[in-house]
């Protein structure tokens, strides 16, 4: 019986990544950027055992379904080709996020299962292997290996696509994001779909892609001087450009609600009024604030005044993915 626990938390891009080069092996087609935050987190246990008759999977104590469990058996079967293992495993992964909104991420998801089941298995990954690793569970999961700042280079290659840390002198401390969770019931596009649809049809991707590499030299150029409008400004445009791209994919469909944009417009609103914050989207409804640690009281607030239903969740930069001992 071979077992293995890890820890790892999400993380938001701040320099999007948006469609693959490379399906199978989640090869992307650019570089992104992002920070890993302390408020959401997976904890995932493998356990294999010639015991167990064939790969099942728990997610917070619920036994999940085939189709769920195929896509956790096909990635552990990458990690039982490293070790030259056959034998079959039970994972349990706890998400631990403050509301059941949907906030928990593949990114930890994935990273975390990568960690404990290459620990159960001893394999005794660098963090650049174990990203490369759980880029194969799901590109942004790669980036979760690392705490704060984060590159995933894309590379051309299995071996080459991984993400590294990047260096900050503790810039992403004086950093907050505020989730504002909004609650929307109709089936989002999984990001996985949804971008491969806007590669395959949309006519302002190339446009999109081509932005990628000055946002993100200015990303990196703002962190290395501790800029934060800077940052602000080009995570604003990375998430506008991205999103811009789904509105001309064939068919065209969009993540945002009439809340999401309620909640960007009054962002916008604070910050002409002089409070520095900025916000990201991702593949799904909900705003992501980006504001100086300073501000976020006052943010807070400045939110609360106007936006009563949603929930706000706060978080800081997180650490690296853990790995636990049993
Ligand atoms: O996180 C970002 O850079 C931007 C997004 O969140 C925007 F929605 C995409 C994340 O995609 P992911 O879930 O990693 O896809 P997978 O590789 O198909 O599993």
């Amino acid at each position: 019986m071979f077992s293995g626990k890890a820890r790892a938390y999400t993380n938001i891009a701040l320099i999007k990544y948006w469609g693959k080069e490379d399906q199978e092996l989640i090869i992307p087609m650019n570089n992104s950027l992002s920070l890993t935050l302390d408020a959401f987190y997976t904890e995932t246990q493998v356990i294999f055992s010639e015991e167990i008759s064939e790969d099942r999977f728990y997610l917070d104590n619920q036994l999940q379904d085939s189709k769920a469990t195929v896509k956790v058996s096909r990635f552990l079967d990458l990690v039982r080709s490293k070790a030259h293992c056959n034998l079959s495993a039970v994972v349990q992964s706890q998400n631990f996020v403050p509301t059941a909104a949907g906030l928990a991420s593949s990114a930890s998801g994935l990273a975390a299962l990568a960690g404990a089941a290459s620990a159960a298995l001893k394999l005794d990954l660098a963090p650049e292997e174990l990203s490369r690793l759980a880029r194969r569970g799901s590109g942004s999961a790669c980036r979760s290996i690392y705490g704060g700042f984060a590159e995933w280079q894309k590379g051309d290659s299995d071996k080459t696509s991984h993400a590294v840390k990047i260096p900050s002198a503790g810039f992403e401390n004086d950093l907050s994001m505020i989730f504002v969770v909004v609650n929307d019931s109709k089936k989002d596009i999984s990001s996985r779909d949804g971008m491969q649809r806007t590669v395959e049809t949309s006519a302002f991707y190339p446009g999109w892609l081509t932005s990628v590499p000055q946002d993100l030299a200015k990303a990196k150029k703002a962190i290395a001087e501790k800029d934060f409008v800077a940052l602000g400004e080009v995570t604003e445009a990375s998430a506008l450009k991205m999103h811009g791209t789904t509105l001309a994919a064939n068919p065209p469909f969009t993540y945002w609600s009439a809340e999401s944009l309620q909640v960007m417009n009054l962002v916008r609103q604070i910050r002409n009024n002089g409070l520095a914050c900025y916000f990201t989207m991702d593949a799904g409804p909900n705003v992501k604030i980006l504001v100086e640690r300073k501000n976020e009281t006052a943010l807070l607030q400045a939110l609360n005044s106007h936006i009563a239903t949603q929930q706000l969740v706060v978080a800081h930069a997180g650490p690296a993915i853990k790995i636990l001992t049993e």
